[in-house]
């Protein structure tokens, strides 16, 4: 059955579709990585982090109790956490360990099936102290944070309020007899709620809340806040924190809930970067903009888009190599039972799986650079970009993880009944890649802040004023003619644009109607907001279109020929595919004909059947070792059957050939004497 391939055995199916791959693997993971450099880095730094097995368990986490669930996750935390101190920040080029590196990351992964406990720690609390701490501030609780002398996390949400930050109700209330703040929870549904780490491990926290001095409220502003001893790690009094309970996923993660009563902090605890509170209690402002004490959210919702395209990578590797290994059905009588992997509708599941990672690791990076200059642009005081980059951080953010939960959950379709196993890997990837569309700003509140800025330019292209880069396609909106249809990748993006302009349009449209009809701006606003919603995800369409397209031209030109033609597929696919989620759309806004959207489901089709015999060589690229994908569907040698009843004979379950619910409650009730 199994043949051995470099001292492994590999299931034979899957050797066979590796031999038949026709491109360089190592090329289109080098296109995946960005470049052969940070491919040899992140080599490196996995076999240092992996090959020494501490991040193995002995039992599965999944049969461990909540609380032992926890306390591992905390032990090899903290081993990671020391890897990363030492050999693993040298390696991963890092002056301070962790915060910028998507590797370290993404090789924390193979410690947690679900997350670590310090993910707060390194993905806000950190960021917060880098982006909103004046130099001194900086220059105290850097090192210690870093250093992990300090565990800390980001409390903003509360009970009541998540979204609407303007609406927190904990009070910093400063008092300028003793030059401090007084943290107060004046309801319950003012309690901190949900802070990752908060629980059980921090020491620390930012704490967000409506800044009082001098009797006047000046809104929410971010303070550095002890709630542990840093000896004893005891609650500090006039703290009332706890876990909350458990939830879909995150459960190594202890969210928290945090109260203050009366708890005085000192002055130098507000993060003073955007705003101050001098001694005798005057409030300064410092930044050039209102939101400037966002910055962390938009930076997590940046890094996010990152962090679901390898969660994708993983659901789509695991997925399409069971599918080369599982047969099922006989469609042709003296045929063998085919590989699953050989029904279109399969391959139709799947393989827009694979182009949507492509397409959101490449608009990752490329938001990233955005994101830098934007940074560049404001430390010289011009904060002209933000706006846009706002819109477009929101709807990426909503996009990508919105798209990647409901793929990743479509890679679960595609592995059967195996892949409701939590060792298929598949349900700790669903449970942790779709609360990341809640998070950090929910999905359709995130797109109404994009929506905002659609309308606006729209307005400014209406009045022939300058657009910015994002949404210059507005420009044509005004043609008064439905945009010409055409079928090439470049058509396609410009019909996507035509799409978003023509929503917006309609949204405008409507609005102004609304209003004239007597509703206020701001019902005239909500009443139009499924269709806001709408324009701004056609938008973000656009954008990831034309991004991901843009950035597979660019980075394929000196590719062999193999490699472009099978990226030019997997590119050509993803506008396939959206244009014929959206024919509706695109009849209302293109000239496009039914004959040319049939010509259209023929293209896709035929383009399935060609990406096919390279689908395992696509999701190989990604280059995911064992260890990251925690799977036995998706494992590199394929022993999907041998792996599935060696998880089984680990269950607790089978300790004991007779369970004690037997004599228990089953005996009594067959012999009729329960
Ligand atoms: C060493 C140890 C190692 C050990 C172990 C190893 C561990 C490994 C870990 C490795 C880590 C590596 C690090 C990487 C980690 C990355 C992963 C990170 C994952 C982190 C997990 C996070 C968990 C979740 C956290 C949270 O959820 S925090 C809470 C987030 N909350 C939100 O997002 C709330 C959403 N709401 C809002 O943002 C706002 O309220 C709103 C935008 C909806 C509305 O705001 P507001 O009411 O104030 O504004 P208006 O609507 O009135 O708009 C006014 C104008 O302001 C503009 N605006 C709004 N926001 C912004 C902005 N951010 N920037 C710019 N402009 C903004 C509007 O557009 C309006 O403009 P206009 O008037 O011109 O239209
Ligand atoms: C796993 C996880 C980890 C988290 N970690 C943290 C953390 O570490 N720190 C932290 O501070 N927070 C954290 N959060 C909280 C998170 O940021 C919030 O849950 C999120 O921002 C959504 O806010 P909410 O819960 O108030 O939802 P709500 O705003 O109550 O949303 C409920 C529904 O109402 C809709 N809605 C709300 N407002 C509007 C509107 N204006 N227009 C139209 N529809 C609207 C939403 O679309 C949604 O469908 C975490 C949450 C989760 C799930």
């Amino acid at each position: 059955m199994t043949q051995t391939n470099n001292n492994m055995t590999v299931n034979p199916d899957l050797a066979m579709e590796r031999a038949k791959c026709n491109f360089n693997v190592l090329e289109v993971t080098h296109i995946f990585d960005g470049g052969e450099r940070n491919t040899l880095q992140r080599k490196k730094i996995e076999d240092v982090a992996l090959n020494s097995g501490a991040s193995k368990d002995a039992l599965g986490e999944e049969h461990m109790s909540p609380k032992e669930k926890y306390e591992n996750a905390v032990r090899k935390s903290c081993i990671y956490a020391t890897m990363m101190k030492n050999e693993l920040a040298e390696l991963s080029g890092l002056e301070s360990f962790g915060v910028s590196s998507p590797v370290i990351r993404r090789t924390a992964d193979a410690f947690f099936k679900e997350v670590s406990p310090f993910l707060l720690h390194l993905g806000m609390f950190v960021p917060t102290i880098m982006g909103q701490c004046t130099p001194e501030q900086q220059s105290y609780w850097l090192p210690r944070a870093l250093d992990m002398q300090i565990i800390g996390t980001y409390a903003q949400t509360e009970l009541g309020h998540g979204t609407f930050i303007r609406g927190l109700e904990t009070t910093a209330t400063y008092d300028p007899e003793t030059e401090e703040f007084v943290l107060h929870s004046p309801t319950l549904s003012s309690y901190k709620w949900w802070a990752g780490g908060l629980g059980k491990t921090v020491n620390y926290c930012i704490v967000v809340a409506q800044l009082y001095t001098k009797g006047e409220c000046h809104g929410t502003h971010p303070f550095i806040v002890q709630i542990r001893d840093e000896d004893t790690h005891v609650p500090l009094p006039g703290i009332k924190v706890g876990e909350i309970g458990p939830k879909m996923g995150f459960n190594t993660a202890d969210n928290g809930f945090l109260g203050f009563d009366h708890y005085r902090i000192p002055r130098e605890h507000m993060l003073m970067k955007n705003a101050q509170v001098l001694k005798d209690g005057t409030y300064v402002k410092v930044a050039r903009h209102g939101k400037l004490t966002y910055g962390t959210m938009v930076f997590v919702r940046v890094v996010l888009v990152n962090e679901v395209a390898f969660n994708l990578a993983k659901a789509s590797t695991i997925a399409v190599r069971y599918s080369a290994i599982r047969r099922q059905s006989k469609p042709k009588p003296d045929e063998v039972e085919p590989q699953i992997l050989d029904y279109v509708t399969q391959q139709h599941k799947l393989f827009i799986a694979i182009a949507t990672a492509h397409a959101l690791q490449l608009c990752s990076t490329w938001l990233w650079e955005s994101f830098s200059a934007v940074l560049a642009q404001m430390k010289g005081g011009n904060t002209d970009t933000l706006p846009e980059f706002h819109a477009l951080s929101s709807c990426l953010k909503a996009i990508s993880t919105s798209d990647s939960a409901h793929l990743i959950e479509q890679c679960r379709h595609a592995c059967g009944g195996h892949g409701y196993m939590i060792s298929s890997g598949i349900p700790n990837l669903y449970n942790f890649v779709s609360a990341t569309r809640t998070y950090e700003g929910d999905y359709t509140v995130l797109l109404l802040q994009t929506a905002r800025f659609l309308v606006k330019a729209y307005e400014q292209a209406e009045a022939k004023k300058p657009l910015t880069p994002t949404v210059s396609y507005l420009a044509h909106a005004f043609s008064g003619s439905r945009a010409t249809w055409d079928n090439s990748p470049d058509g396609i993006i410009r019909s996507f644009q035509a799409l978003a302009a023509g929503k917006t349009a309609v949204c405008v449209t409507n609005m102004r109607k609304r209003m004239r009809a007597g509703l206020s701006q701001v019902d005239a606003w909500e009443m139009s907001t499924i269709q806001l919603v709408a324009a701004a995800e056609a938008h973000c369409r656009a954008v990831i279109a034309d991004t991901y397209r843009k950035e597979i031209v660019r980075l394929t030109a000196n590719s062999s020929p193999n490699v472009k033609v099978v990226m030019d597929q997997l590119t050509t696919l993803y506008l396939y595919y959206w244009a014929l989620e959206r024919t509706g759309d695109l009849l209302m806004f293109t000239s496009v004909s039914q004959k040319d959207l049939v010509d259209l489901q023929i293209a896709y089709e035929e383009l399935l059947l060609k990406i096919r015999p390279n689908a395992v060589g696509l999701v190989d690229a990604f280059d995911l070792r064992d260890e990251l994908l925690h799977s036995t569907l998706g494992s590199y040698d394929g022993r999907v059957y041998e792996r599935l009843m060696e998880e089984a004979l680990k269950s607790p379950m089978n300790k004991e050939p007779v369970s004690d619910a037997y004599s228990k409650y089953l005996r009594p009730m067959m012999k009729g004497k329960l």
